[in-house]
């Protein structure tokens, strides 16, 4: 006579967005390939950031906006695991929660997508006035330093409620992730994949991260299966850069990383809000070090002034 293994569930928690469940689904069926004896249930739940659309993203800050009702979901026990765009990620977690895995990145870069009027057009070539819709303060920085002739409106919504916007002519172009459009089958949208010379982007953009309960051991080796090394050590010294300067995800800070060898490049910057002072520097060193070169990094741009402009940026944003 067999007997079966009483079967055990995973519970995962993840936000209702398409791009969110595409995410979701995505480490629900590896996980369920690793670990077929196991079953893996998703539970999707609504955050504040999903809820609060016409306030600028900028204003309500960054604390778990689109994170924290996944985080106390873990805390009560309702679900294990919690899949996150880990750009959304705050770099502290709460009490009891852990980041037990990073995937294997997409292309982290930011992409231009224009109004079919603009389809001959470049970030250069588009004419002065154009409005460019972007939440994102760290775009809107970096693009002012660089292209001054453009103008810049926020925008909010999940990306088919942007995209719709933009084709209705409320803007002349938008800035999204290539990762979101590339997960969402609709990379033929992207225009112009911004080169790292003119916009850095975010901490730990392009990749997903798994959070857990800390000390729940049998949960980790499960989630571990899908880290992805290379990735892993370049954002965990994006997240230690972005930690240091005490910046949330709604900061105009942006990173880049490469990997080459055993040694890890950081660069990272940090803008004024009218893009007129942009400081912008790189760390080198081993990628058993990542975390520590975050930090270092962020050290070297806090003496060339960096402290000033993020403090002129909080009392602005409290201001307004
Ligand atoms: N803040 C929203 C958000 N969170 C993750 C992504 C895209 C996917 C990613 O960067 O991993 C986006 C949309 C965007 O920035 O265009």
């Amino acid at each position: 006579m067999s007997v079966s293994a009483p079967t055990r569930t995973v519970r995962i928690a993840s936000r209702k967005s398409q791009l969110a469940l595409v995410q979701t689904y995505w480490v629900q069926g590896e996980l369920q390939k690793h670990f077929p004896d196991i079953t893996f249930e998703v539970q999707t739940m609504s955050t504040q950031g999903d809820k609060i659309l016409d306030v600028a993203l900028a204003k309500i800050g960054d604390k778990g906006l689109f994170t924290k009702e996944l985080e106390v979901g873990m805390l009560n026990g309702d679900s294990d695991i919690a899949v996150h765009s880990l750009k959304d990620l705050p770099t502290r977690l709460p009490e009891g929660l852990m980041l037990g895995c990073v995937s294997e990145r997409e292309d982290p870069a930011d992409a231009l997508v224009v109004h079919e009027k603009h389809k001959d057009k470049q970030l250069e070539t588009l004419p002065a006035g154009a409005i460019i819709g972007t939440s994102s303060l760290r775009r809107l920085a970096q693009l002012r330093h660089h292209y001054p002739h453009l103008e810049f409106k926020d925008i909010r919504g999940n990306l088919n409620t942007r995209l719709q916007k933009l084709d209705d002519g409320e803007y002349d172009a938008i800035i999204l992730a290539v990762a979101g459009l590339t997960r969402l089958n609709m990379s033929d949208r992207i225009h112009q994949v911004i080169p790292s010379e003119i916009s850095l982007h975010a901490v730990g953009q392009g990749a997903l991260g798994i959070e857990c309960r800390e000390g729940d051991d049998d949960i980790l080796e499960i989630i571990k299966v899908l880290e992805h090394t290379p990735t892993a050590q370049r954002c965990y010294a994006e997240r230690a850069f972005l930690r240091e300067l005490e910046g949330g995800c709604q900061v105009p800070i942006g990173v880049n990383t490469a990997i080459n060898g055993d040694q890890l490049t950081l660069t990272g910057m940090v803008a004024s809000l009218d893009g007129k002072r942009l400081i912008k520097d790189t760390v080198t060193g081993n990628t058993t070090d990542a975390e520590e070169l975050g930090i270092q990094l962020a050290h070297k741009l806090k003496d060339q002034g960096a402290q000033e402009i993020l403090n002129e940026i909080f009392a602005e944003i409290q201001r307004s």
